[in-house]
């Protein structure tokens, strides 16, 4: 596990939309493609927009690039609160990304078909792959989720390699959610996370006991330990 620590949100992002470039070079070299389960929130807008810049669009194969999602609202793909919407605003639609290169979960469904379909969607792409996703970008809620797996929910003791849906009490909604095993069958794991209310969190998380109940991000342990934290430096005040 690396710890990636800039002075600003900006630094963070360039750095890790650096970390996203040179993933993706590796993948298409070593398998022909690259498959990524992106993050949703607020978080991770801007890597997207930067990723379709003009800095950016011409370093990637995006030809080569599937995208998936670590979790989903049950809200339509028109809402404001859709992590696709906001992806294809930010990132699709400036790469004219090609429709069948993205995965999303179909949330015109009621959630546990939602979650059933998407979960073989995933299974039909990679086949009998050992590994899943090249890359899995994930961000972190100040109550230490990350996906949909939140605090005291039944789905963080969920061994299924799978796609859940789970009822957030504390939100009071439903979300579509990878589960961490599946979260943890990725070849590259980056958290990108900015911000003083984060803070506490990521100290939890990183160095505190273990607690997956209470901190559910701890969950995040690909075998290969391929983990990456992009943190600027007010998430990362409270490390030692
Ligand atoms: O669907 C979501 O909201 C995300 O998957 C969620 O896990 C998010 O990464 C955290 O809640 C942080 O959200 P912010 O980036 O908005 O702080």
């Amino acid at each position: 596990m690396e710890r990636h620590i800039f002075s600003s949100e900006d630094a963070v992002l360039g750095a890790l939309a650096n970390f996203f470039v040179a993933t993706a070079d590796q993948a298409i070299a070593a398998r022909g493609r690259f498959a990524v389960a992106l993050s949703g929130g607020s978080s991770p807008k801007k890597l997207y927009e930067l990723l379709a810049s003009d800095a950016y669009r011409v370093q990637v194969a995006w030809g080569k690039v599937y995208f998936f999602f670590g979790d989903e609202r049950t809200v339509p793909k028109t809402s404001p609160d859709s992590n696709y919407l906001m992806a294809k605003k930010a990132l699709f639609d400036p790469l004219d990304t090609r429709p069948d290169h993205v995965f999303a979960v179909d949330t015109a469904l009621a959630p546990a078909e939602a979650a059933a379909q998407y979960g073989v969607a995933i299974e039909e792409f990679f086949g009998d792959e050992p590994a899943r996703f090249d890359l899995v970008l994930l961000g972190l809620g100040d109550n230490a989720h990350t996906a949909s797996l939140f605090p005291h929910t039944p789905v963080l003791h969920d061994a299924s390699v799978g796609v859940k849906d789970v009822f957030v009490a504390e939100l009071n909604t439903t979300r579509i959610t990878l589960t961490a095993p599946l979260l943890n069958q990725a070849r590259a794991t980056a958290f990108l996370v900015y911000g003083a209310g984060k803070a506490i969190a990521v100290q939890q998380i990183l160095e505190g006991p273990r607690d997956v109940d209470q901190y559910p991000a701890q969950l995040i342990a690909p075998a290969g330990g391929n983990v990456h934290w992009f943190l600027d430096e007010a998430a990362a005040a409270d490390l030692k």
